[in-house]
C-alpha cells in the first residue's frame, strides 16, 4: 500500500465525476482492493459492507490518503497521485474520530481555521454563522473537549464544509451518535450546501445508507453489488 510522497498543484482541470480505472490496492501480505473500474456521478453515494471489506480504503483512495498499487483515480478531474494539493482543495474528508480534525481551543476557532483559504473577511463572524446554521451556536466559545461526541462529530462536519469542498468524503460519520444527531448528520450529507457536488460515505449505519442515491456493497475487496441505495441496502440487510 503506497502513501503520497509529493504535493504539487495540477492546475485547474475540472470534471464532475469520480472515476477509478483498474484500481488495485495491495497491502504487504495481500490484496485489499481487487482491480476495480468505477464511475460515480450521483450526488450521494454510500459504501456498505462487512468490517474489513475495503470501504475505508476505497474512500481514502479518493482523497489520496491511500494511493493505488495499480490503476488510476480521478476525482473532479484530478489524480491524487499527481495533483494532491489541488485535490485537497476540492475534497473534504470527515474522519470517524472528530478529534482527528478538531485542533483549536474553541469551536469557533476550529471553524475559522477552516476559512483561512477562503475569501471570507471576518472569519470569526462567519464561523459563528456557520455554527448557528449547524445548530451549534451555543458551543462557539466552548472548548471542543467539553462538548459531547455527537456535537464534536457535527462540529467536525461543519469545519469540513466551511472549506467549501466540491466533494465530501465521510468515514463512519454517525458512529457513536444518538438517533437524533445521526439523523441531523444524515440531513446535512443528503442535502449539503450548494457548493458540494458529491458526497461519498462509508458506513454501517443502514438508516443513513438507505437515504443515498447509490450504494456499493463492498465484500472482500470487491464490489459485490452496485445500484440504487434502497435495493442494495435491502439486499445487504437480508444477507447480514
Ligand atoms: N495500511 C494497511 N496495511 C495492511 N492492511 C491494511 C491496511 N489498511 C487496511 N488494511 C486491511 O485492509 C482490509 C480493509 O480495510 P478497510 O479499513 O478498508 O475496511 P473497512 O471495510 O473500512 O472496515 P471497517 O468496516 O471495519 O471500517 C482490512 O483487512 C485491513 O486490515
Amino acid at each position: 500500500m503506497r502513501t503520497p510522497r509529493t504535493l504539487h498543484s495540477g492546475g485547474d482541470r475540472r470534471g464532475e465525476v469520480i472515476r477509478l480505472e483498474g484500481v488495485r490496492v495491495d497491502a504487504p501480505d495481500r490484496t485489499v482492493l481487487h482491480p476495480l473500474d468505477l464511475e460515480v456521478t450521483e450526488p450521494f453515494t454510500v459504501l456498505v459492507g462487512p468490517n474489513g471489506s475495503g470501504k475505508s480504503t476505497l474512500l481514502r483512495l479518493l482523497d489520496g490518503l491511500v494511493l493505488p498499487s495499480a490503476g488510476r483515480v480521478l476525482v473532479d478531474g484530478l489524480d491524487p497521485d499527481r495533483d494532491l494539493r489541488a485535490l485537497r482543495r476540492r475534497v473534504g474528508f470527515v474522519f470517524t474520530d472528530p478529534d482527528a480534525q478538531l485542533v483549536m481551543p474553541t469551536a469557533v476557532e476550529d471553524v475559522a481555521l477552516s476559512l483561512r483559504r477562503t475569501d471570507v473577511r471576518d472569519r470569526d463572524a462567519h464561523a459563528r454563522g456557520l455554527l448557528a446554521e449547524a445548530g451549534l451556536g451555543e458551543l462557539a466559545d466552548r472548548s471542543v473537549r467539553d462538548v459531547s461526541s455527537g456535537q464534536r462529530q457535527l462540529l467536525a462536519l461543519t469545519t469540513v464544509l466551511a472549506t467549501r469542498p466540491r466533494v465530501v468524503l465521510a468515514d463512519e460519520p454517525t458512529t457513536l451518535l444518538d438517533l437524533r444527531t445521526a439523523r441531523r448528520v444524515g440531513d446535512v450529507l443528503r442535502d449539503p450546501p450548494g457548493h458540494v457536488g458529491q458526497v461519498v460515505v462509508a458506513t454501517h449505519d443502514l438508516d443513513l445508507a438507505v437515504r443515498a442515491d447509490r450504494a456499493l456493497w463492498i465484500a472482500a475487496g470487491r464490489v459485490h453489488a452496485d445500484g440504487p441505495a434502497p435495493e442494495v441496502v435491502a439486499a445487504y440487510r437480508a444477507w447480514a
